[in-house]
């Protein structure tokens, strides 16, 4: 495996208008929904990062036709339930949303697939998507709930009613796909809110879903099998990759940044609300929709932050921004508490412990707890720097630690920047642009 030691020096104001790659959770659920239409699906703003071309890759493996043209990418489908057996077990690279996605989408398949990983992905646990799929009836075989791991789709999938014990999309949408191709009324029962990307594309493919709320919780009812009808689909830009430059241009001075079409979903804004607590000047400008999704241009300037208690219940909204926050946290003034982040842990790394070990190496004082982290913030006094950084295989921590470096006084070396790919190729590259 190569290795890309990278060091992210302090420096002059971000400033001008940048645009960030498409989402990547929409990516993934629009080149899944594409190849179980029929017809043709024409994607433009399709992120083109290794995890999605991962999950592009295996569709093709199975027989979808998806190929780009110009600036789009078309998916010709073969309609519901009609992958094909893959000659060849299929790599989800690091991908977590890949593997858990297509788990779903391959229960209610009759075809046997065995699914590969990365060092970081094959830690990462399976039995969340296992345990409600071997009740629709698919068969497992897997290294003790981890990758390699082969799914033996049912001929006759089972609806089910399922309430999820963690909050999380990838469970839900697992589901909600292999309900795709089984009769009847599959119902997913979500006490906590998480991203709804996949609710709203299925609605737009036309397939028959019914959301509701009862005693608190989001009750989700789809009825299969599903006729998906092919969609043009815009991607918004991603508000996980947008929040690197949003915390860079608050934490470095004189900063004054536009960051257009940045996917404002409420339930993945969270940390724009958090950093507007904090005190961050963020402007929303231009609010608007897109293919569906709320989308609006971030105007970003340089603010004094001070540290404030993040409610648990807003998590979900943030989950994959907690590194950064931690970043953001570092330099505030004041204390940072931070709870109910135990799911941060079978993330690509375990995200608490490594962000604890890479903030208190460039001189951050941070106290690790199980389920979060307490920072207690510099007062807007520049880090110390330093590195190499270990990164651990994960994107988040490569790019969290790349803005500490710009806000710090030695800058931050990072030992591998390969992992960015994942998520954002054009990191390096947008981040010279708004120093230029
Ligand atoms: O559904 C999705 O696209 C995702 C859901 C989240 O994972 P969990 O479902 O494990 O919370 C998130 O961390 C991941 O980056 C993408
Ligand atoms: C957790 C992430 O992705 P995945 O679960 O798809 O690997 C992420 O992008 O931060």
């Amino acid at each position: 495996m190569s290795t890309d030691q990278t060091t992210f020096p302090p420096g002059g104001p971000l400033r001008g208008t940048i645009t960030v790659p498409g989402d990547k959770s929409i990516s993934h659920r629009a080149l899944m929904l594409g190849a179980s239409a029929i017809g043709e699906t024409r994607i433009s703003g399709l992120l083109e990062g290794e995890d999605v071309i991962a999950t592009a890759a295996a569709l093709s493996a199975m027989g979808a036709n998806i190929a780009r043209d110009g600036e789009d990418w078309i998916v010709h489908g073969l309609g519901t339930g009609g992958l094909m057996q893959p000659t060849a077990p299929l790599d989800m690279g690091n991908s977590g949303t890949s593997t858990r996605l297509f788990a779903g989408l391959l229960a209610s398949q009759p075809i046997s697939v065995t699914l590969t990983g990365d060092a970081s992905l094959s830690r990462r646990p399976m039995g969340r998507v296992i345990a409600p799929l071997s009740q629709m009836g698919a068969a497992f075989k897997s290294r003790d709930g981890c990758l390699p791991m082969t799914i033996t789709g049912a001929a006759q999938a089972i609806p089910i009613t399922y309430r999820l014990p963690v909050a999380s999309a990838q469970v839900k949408s697992a589901v909600l796909l292999a309900a795709l191709n089984t009769a009847g009324t599959t119902t997913v029962i979500e006490p906590e809110a998480t991203r709804d990307h996949s609710e709203r594309m299925l609605r737009a493919f036309g397939a028959r879903i019914d959301i509701g709320e009862e005693d608190g919780a989001n009750v989700i009812r789809l009825n299969g099998e599903a006729d998906l009808r092919a969609q043009p689909i815009t991607v918004p830009g991603d508000p996980s990759s947008a929040a690197f430059f949003i915390t860079a241009a608050l934490l470095v001075e004189d900063s004054d940044l536009t960051i257009r079409n940045v996917g404002m979903n409420p339930t993945r804004a969270g940390l724009v609300d958090v950093l507007r607590d904090m005190g961050g000047a963020i402007e929303s400008v231009d609010a608007r929709e897109v293919g569906g999704e709320p989308v609006a241009d971030l105007r970003v300037r340089h603010s004094d932050l001070t540290g404030v208690d993040v409610d648990p219940a807003i998590a979900a909204s943030m989950i994959d921004e907690f590194p950064v926050l931690f970043v953001a946290a570092s330099l505030a003034h004041g204390t940072t508490r931070t709870s109910g982040l135990a799911e941060l842990r079978v993330k690509e790394s375990d995200r608490l412990s490594a962000m604890a070990t890479a903030l208190t190496a460039i001189g951050a004082r941070v106290e690790e707890r199980e389920d979060g982290l307490t920072v207690h913030g510099s007062g807007g006094e520049p880090l110390n720097g330093g590195g190499p950084i270990a990164t651990q295989l994960d994107h988040r921590i490569a790019m969290s630690m790349a803005v500490a470096g710009l806000a710090s006084r030695e800058g931050v070396t990072i030992d591998d920047a390969s992992p960015i790919g994942t998520s954002f190729p054009a990191f390096i590259d947008t981040l010279e642009r708004t120093r230029a």
